[in-house]
């Protein structure tokens, strides 16, 4: 019998002209496919169901650790986020296996995004196979796993009050979907218009700090915020991080010279003040959930 190697990648998944404005202006308004939109719309119902208990409940159904990047969090009269980061062992609540199931599928979408990216810079798609390592799927553990920093954040913004400043995510690429306006992304200026925020149009997918640094800077950092609204908003955030795990041969992503990725991770956070924690300093350059 004939032998047929699997296909070595995903295949393509938005159009070239998509691509080229997610790299030229680090951010996407995206259809997101109808099983994929159900499978959101049942994980925002279970999570408005959690947000409605009461705090001793949320704290001790999810209790936070590693600072934000954990379970439960409520940041006063602004917004309460709740942070999938691994799968506990034994857990068959309904919410735990509806975030598994949403973290899986818009891994992947992202991953064939990044993809299309590695395509349009001829990046060769295995490239991000360490990067990605144990990262597309929820990983089962007892405890959070450092060198696997990829979240799935349930955000609650209070009416009027909830916010994020403007940042750029860390890690390779974010996916955001809200169920009414708040999301803003910077629309880079022109040589016809100056710079502008604009409303989200939608899904939106982000560029994050890590990639943009891997790129070269050829796909630019998606520059976001969320303003408060009358009637408050929830969303969805998965950020695909970058497994922290092996060293990166920038070459690889035509670049030079070889870093490893715990170094660079660790170089990109260090440098911003996480929007999502409770304010304690004068922000300078933020970063959000990815
Ligand atoms: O709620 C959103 O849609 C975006 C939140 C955000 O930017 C972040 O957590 O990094
Ligand atoms: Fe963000």
């Amino acid at each position: 019998m004939e032998h047929w190697a699997p296909p070595p990648h995903p295949p393509p998944l938005l159009e070239p002209w998509q691509i080229e404005t997610l790299m030229h202006q680090g951010h996407l308004g995206v259809n997101l496919p109808e099983h994929l939109k159900a499978s959101l719309s049942r994980l925002s119902s279970l999570a408005a169901d959690f947000f409605n208990q009461t705090s001793e409940q949320k704290n001790t159904a999810y209790p936070a650790s590693h600072g934000t990047e954990s379970g439960y969090y409520n940041i006063e009269d602004e917004k309460e986020y709740l942070t999938f980061r691994r799968k506990s062992p034994g857990s068959t609540s309904d919410l735990d296996l509806q975030a598994e199931e949403v973290w899986e599928t818009v891994a992947v979408l992202l991953y064939r995004i990044l993809c299309d990216i590695s395509t349009a810079l001829g990046i060769p798609h295995d490239a991000w196979n360490t990067l990605l390592e144990d990262s597309l799927a929820m990983q089962e553990s007892a405890t959070v796993d450092p060198t696997l920093p990829s979240v799935l954040r349930l955000f609650k913004y209070q009416p009027k009050q909830g916010v994020a400043d403007r940042h750029t995510d860390n890690g390779l690429l974010t996916l955001c979907v809200g169920n009414s306006r708040g999301l803003q992304v910077w629309k880079p200026s022109t040589n016809k218009s100056p710079g502008e925020w604009t409303d989200a149009d939608g899904p939106t997918v982000l560029v994050g700090s890590t990639l943009r640094v891997l790129s070269s800077n050829r796909c630019k950092g998606g520059v976001h915020r969320v303003i408060s609204s009358e009637e408050g908003r929830s969303s969805i955030v998965f950020a695909l991080r970058p497994c922290l795990r092996y060293g990166i041969e920038l070459e690889r992503f035509g670049g030079f010279g070889s870093v490893h990725s715990r170094q660079l991770y660790g170089t990109i956070t260090a440098r911003k003040t996480n929007v999502n924690a409770r304010k304690t300093s004068v922000i300078s350059q933020g970063s959000g959930t990815g």
